[in-house]
Order: C-alpha cells, then structure tokens, then sequence
C-alpha cells in the first residue's frame, strides 16, 4: 500500500484517508487468507472423503461399464498418436542442424499440433492459412519453414512479417533471433515510434527478415531511398484476420501492391476470418488450411469465470480482485484508453504495483511497462486491446476483462494471454447490467458457459467507500495526465516523424 506519512511528518487528510484504506485492506487481506485456509482445509477432508467414496463406487460399477470407458480411452490416445507420430521431433522434419539445435536451446522438444500440422507443407513451399489456439506455437509454426529455405537461400529482404501492434512486432523478432541463432541470420523491427533514420540504416544493412508494423513499412518503402521488397519470398501476416480488418486496410493493400506476386504468403491466427473476400486480397495461391481446431476454441487448461459486478461498484469488485490475487502475475484489459490509465491511477493510489500499457504512452514508455510487467516489478499490466494478441508472457496467473470485449474474438484473445504452452491459467470477466447481450454472445461464439463467481456483497460494502475516495482522486490525476499528453501531443505535432500507424 502506499507511503503514509509525508515529508513534514504531520499526517494530512488524505494521507489519514488512505493510512484507513491500507488498515481496511490489511483487515481484508488476513480475513481472505483465513478464509482461504479453511477453504484449503474443507477442500482436504472433502478430498478424504471423495477418495473413499470413489473407491466405493468403482467397486459398484459393473466391468464392462468400467471396461467401456477404459476402451474409449485407448481409442483416443491411438488417435492422437496417430495424428502426431509422425513428428515426434523437430529432426523429422529434416531441418537443417543448427535449426533443430535452435529449438532444443528453446526447450521445443516436441512439435505442438499447429506446427507438426503445418511445418511440412510449409517446406513443400504451399501457402497455408494456419489456424490454432492461442498460445500453441504459430510463430514458430511459420517461422521455421522460413528459416530452412533461408538457410539455403541467404538472399536479403527474404521474409516479411506483419504485425498489428508493435509489441507483438517486437516479440516475433526475437523468436526469429532465437530459432535463427546458429545460422547468422539478421532480422530488423520496423515499427511506428522509433526514429526513421535509425531504421533506414538497419535497412540499408540488408537483413533477412523484416517484421513490422503495416504503417512505417510502408513509410520506408515509399520514402526510404534503395529500399524495396522486390526480393522478397515470404509475406506472413500474423494476427491475419486483424490486419484484414479495415483500420489496415490502405496500408496493407498499398504493401501487397510493392511486393512480388511470385511469393510464398502465410495468414497465421487463433481466430480466423471466414470472409473469402478478405482473404482473397492477400492473394494467396492454392493455400493450404492447417485447422487444428475448426472453430474458435480456448484452451481447455483455461478457467473462465464472471463476476456480476454492477457499474457503480465495479471499480470495488477490481480492486477486491487484485487483493484476493495479491502476488500473482494479472493482466487487466480495459476498453478504452481513458479506462486504462484511470484504472492504473486508481491501482497505484492503493498500493498495488500496477503499470498502464495504451496506445496514447510514447514508445519507450510502451516499451518500459511491458519490460516491467515481464521483469515481475510490476505485478499487475492494465492494458487496453494493444495487448490482447500475440504477447507471450509465460509467467501470466490471471486476466481480468474490467471491461467486456465487444467481440468474442477479442475475448478469445484477451484470455489467451494466460493458460499458454499447456500452463493453466484463469480469467475473471467484469460484467456490469449493461454487459449481458455481450456476455450471451461471447458464450454462444464458445459454447461454453462462463461459470458465475458469487461475491460477498458485504465485503464489497465495506471496501466500497474506501475504493470510492481513491477514485475521486483518481479522476483528479488522470486529468492532469490528460493535460500533460495534450501539451507532449502538441509537441509530437511539430515533428517530423508523425507515426501513421495504428498504436
Ligand atoms: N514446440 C514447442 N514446445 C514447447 N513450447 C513451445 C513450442 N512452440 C512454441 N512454444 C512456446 O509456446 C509459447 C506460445 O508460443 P506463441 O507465442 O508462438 O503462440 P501463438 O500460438 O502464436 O499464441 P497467440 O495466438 O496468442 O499469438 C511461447 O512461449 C513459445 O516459446
């Protein structure tokens, strides 16, 4: 919580008020941690008990009941060996020495469905439209049939990778540094926010793989002299049916418009445009569909609950939440800006170590928050949709939608950011009386319930006050952050490189 007593050593009225808050919070973190342990505690004997029952009911059961489920069983672990036996390691592939040694540097020892699925066509030079649940290993899907032939080829401006956001851009470049360690290859990261000359000279150095953002790529291939993509023999667009969406759509079209027809294009997505029409603008020739699940799906090792939380008091239900999961790994997705740097205020005004991540920070604050939320100095990222695709934090326990997604393709991705590799994982959906067509949705889109946390209401009472005093002052300093980002943003105006980019 925060520091109470100030400089002078008398304690004000506000620092009185949250001196209060912090006792109050005290109180509620040892109550939940008693609660917990007789929770753990009921959980053991209930556990006990359920062991003798089962052994009991399995001796009721007649054999050929028993026999029947154990044959099912057997049945579908034969399937799934036989979907998989044929890559067991990346070796079969027939990948290029330093190429399996790359993914044993990487822990990779086996190759997850999406990529025993679409690897193979990938080296066969197929265009694949590759569709898989979120945290199950697209980019080195596509990544590594791209590295092979590099491997052979290592012709310059080889491949380029197109990211909606500039983190994920980011994060994509140092799975192509990883997997591309033994072979010298040299990838650049072409995003808005980050000088241009500095990113023309990285250019000019003829790298292999050029991931970006469609805004400044574009930038560079209309304005970066020497610059083209007219040798380029893979196009990727990861997050497909987001960049197909109309924000990118001048930008992109412009992009298909400079590179070569004659290429390989690769469209890679845990959710999946059905729309022919946009995927015909990626021109694909003949591609092939790598569908390890044939509709969006979340992982099964994914726990999605939702919280009735009204909306004068959902600011309470977050910040019981972060105290329930004080210590875990939360990221918070808001829908709009505002919300994020309130909430990130409001979170920091309690003591919770909590850092923002929207599109109107600069880019080094970006940059900051993320690295300070992967470090674990910041236990908790507020963020808005910036973050919802692609980031790939292992170390992530719980999301939380303080705001619901509009759409069950965000939802799907927001959640995603948990529970990936195989880790468990859970989200907690905020869903005030305004949210339930959304909710209905978004379940009908899963077909899956979302299972219903019940919330002491007294408790919430009790902490209401106490969160309603820190937002009021929460309001106050975000409308200073306000001013200061008019002022900066006045600034940014009179540069020269404004960004074109979405953030
Ligand atoms: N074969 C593998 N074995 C073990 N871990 C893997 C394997 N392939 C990828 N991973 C790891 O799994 C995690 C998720 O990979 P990645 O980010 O490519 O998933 P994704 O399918 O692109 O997710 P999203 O849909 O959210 O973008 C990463 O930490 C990656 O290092």
């Amino acid at each position: 919580m925060a520091k109470l007593a100030s400089k002078s050593g008398k304690i004000t009225k506000q620092e009185k008020s949250s001196k209060q808050a912090n006792q109050l919070a005290l109180k509620i973190k040892e109550r939940a941690l008693a609660k917990k342990k007789e929770e753990e505690a009921e959980e053991e004997e209930e556990e006990q008990r359920n062991n003798t029952s089962d052994s009991d009911s399995e001796s009721e059961s007649t054999n050929d009941q028993s026999d029947a489920k154990e044959n099912v069983k057997v049945e579908e672990e034969e399937e799934e060996e036989e979907e998989s036996s044929q890559y067991k390691s990346f070796a079969d592939f027939g990948l290029a020495p330093e190429l399996i040694e790359a993914c044993q540097q990487l822990k990779f020892t086996k190759p997850t469905p999406i990529q025993a699925e679409a690897i193979p066509w990938g080296l066969k030079g197929k265009d694949l439209i590759g569709l898989a649940q979120t945290g199950s290993g697209k980019t080195a899907a596509f990544a590594i049939p791209i590295l092979q032939e590099l491997w052979e080829a290592r012709t310059p401006y080889f491949a380029c990778v197109l990211s909606p956001t500039r983190e994920l851009a980011y994060q994509i470049k140092e799975t192509f540094d990883a997997l591309g360690s033994g072979m010298a290859c040299k990838t650049v990261c072409i995003v808005g926010g980050v000088g241009m000359m500095d990113q023309a000279r990285d250019l000019m150095k003829k790298p292999h793989i050029i991931v970006a953002t469609p805004g400044r790529l574009l930038d560079h291939l209309e304005h970066t002299k020497g610059f083209s993509l007219k040798a380029l023999k893979y196009l990727v667009l990861d997050e497909a049916d987001r960049l197909l969406e109309l924000e990118f759509g001048p930008a992109l079209d412009r992009i298909l418009e400079l590179v070569p027809k004659k290429r390989r294009t690769f469209l890679f997505s845990a959710t999946m445009t059905s729309k022919v029409a946009k995927l015909q603008r990626a021109s694909l020739e003949d591609p092939v569909r790598c569908a390890v699940n044939d509709k969006y799906t979340t992982v099964d090792s994914l726990i999605q609950t939702m919280i009735v939380a009204p909306s004068g008091s959902k600011d309470t239900h977050l910040i019981r939440l972060l105290d329930k999961y004080t210590g875990k790994a939360i990221i918070i997705f808001t829908r709009t800006v505002a919300n994020c740097q309130r909430t990130a205020i409001l979170g920091k005004i309690l003591g919770f170590p909590i850092v923002p991540l929207h599109g109107q920070l600069s880019q080094s604050k970006r940059l900051g928050a993320l690295n300070k939320f992967k470090s674990g100095s910041k236990q908790i990222l507020v963020a808005t949709d910036v973050a919802a695709r692609g980031l790939d934090i292992p170390s992530v326990d719980l999301v939380i939608n303080y705001d619901m997604p509009t759409d069950s393709k965000t939802y799907i991705h927001r959640v995603g950011r948990t529970a990936r590799a195989g880790k468990s994982g859970r989200s907690v959906s905020l869903v005030t009386q305004y949210d339930l067509e959304l909710l209905l949705r978004i379940e009908q889109a899963l077909d899956k319930k979302l299972a219903k946390e019940v919330v002491d209401n007294q408790e919430i009472a009790i902490l209401h006050k106490t969160v309603d005093k820190a937002f009021v002052q929460a309001i106050h300093e975000f409308k200073l952050f306000q001013e200061n980002n008019k002022q900066r943003g006045k600034h940014d105006k009179r540069g020269d490189n404004k960004d074109r980019e979405e953030r």
